[in-house]
């Protein structure tokens, strides 16, 4: 296996196992943070903050202590789907996050701005620090889970996350297209690199339900979802139709009133969340 591997693929694989910052950091002293999960896709656009979004709910739901970190430094979009807007409060030794209607506690760069759509123009390691300090400067306090929602792509944020903080498994996010699913491996690649396990693939923007008449419809073609998974060898969590509601919900700050009991599969992915609860 390894005599199939190109120079620059052991080049890549040298450069992430002694690149700076490989070191776990701790995070904050008050932080009891049992399980960390990250959520990433390929492309931007697919849907993984809606995901995200809508883990944590269902494990709100289910009872368990819940955090997201939005780690999409310069497209955050978690505090507007929880509808929150609240600045995250110094406490000196800490900012307090704060919480959504149902009691997740969210940090976002979004809430340490002005104006929501000031844009943050910054450079690799000055978005690398923000992320390291939402890990270590925020007093997440008792966490059962501590999502993190990352930027698409394999950039800065991604390999810092990666590197540098204690990420228990990892949840992929596509889309149907042909497209997205070489980005997706592009990912799937550099996760494998940093050695972080793979909890498994989501389909999102899979089918559609028609308003009207309740027939599912394939807009992307038929869900190529679990095949793919099967191809690059790792579980496939299920899919995501394309619903209108979820949108609105999302649009209005509102996804915590969204009923996602009907999705197929939706269950499943949160018991595979549940397998990882190691502590
Ligand atoms: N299954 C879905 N049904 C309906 N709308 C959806 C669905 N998934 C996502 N959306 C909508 O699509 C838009 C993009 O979704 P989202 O922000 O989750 O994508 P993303 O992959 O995180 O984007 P980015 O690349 O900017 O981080 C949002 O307006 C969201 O409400």
């Amino acid at each position: 296996m390894n005599q199939n591997k190109t120079t620059a693929q052991k080049d890549r694989e040298e450069k992430a196992s002694t690149a700076p910052g490989v070191e776990k950091i701790p995070g904050g002293e008050l932080n009891r943070i049992k399980n960390v999960v990250a959520i990433m896709s390929g492309k931007g656009g697919v849907g993984k903050s809606t995901v995200t979004g809508l883990l944590a709910v269902s494990l709100q739901r289910k009872g368990y202590k819940v955090g997201i970190l939005d780690a999409d430094i310069t497209g955050p979009s978690i505090p507007r789907m929880f509808g929150v807007k609240n600045r995250p409060e110094n406490i000196g030794f800490g900012l307090m996050p704060p919480e959504s209607s149902s009691g997740i506690r969210i940090m976002s760069l979004n809430l340490l701005l002005e104006n929501e759509d000031d844009p943050v123009i910054w450079r690799g390691p000055l978005i690398a620090n923000a992320v390291k300090q939402f890990w270590t400067d925020v007093i997440w306090g008792d966490l059962d889970f501590l999502l993190i929602d990352l930027p698409p792509g394999t950039g800065d944020a991604p390999l810092t996350v990666m590197q540098s903080l204690p990420v228990d498994g990892l949840v992929i996010v596509s889309s149907p297209q042909d497209l997205v699913m070489m980005v997706v491996k592009k990912a799937i690649n550099m996760t494998r690199m940093m050695g972080v396990p793979i909890l498994g693939l989501v389909e999102n923007y899979s089918y559609l339900i028609c308003p009207k008449c309740g027939e599912k419809i394939n807009i992307f073609g038929e869900s190529r979802g679990s095949k793919a998974a099967e191809q690059v060898q790792i579980p496939y969590l299920g899919s995501l139709p394309l619903d209108y509601k979820l949108a609105e919900l999302c649009d209005s700050g509102s996804i915590e009133m969204y009923d996602s009991d009907g999705i197929k599969g939706m269950g499943e992915w949160v018991k595979d969340l549940e397998r990882l609860k190691k502590k």
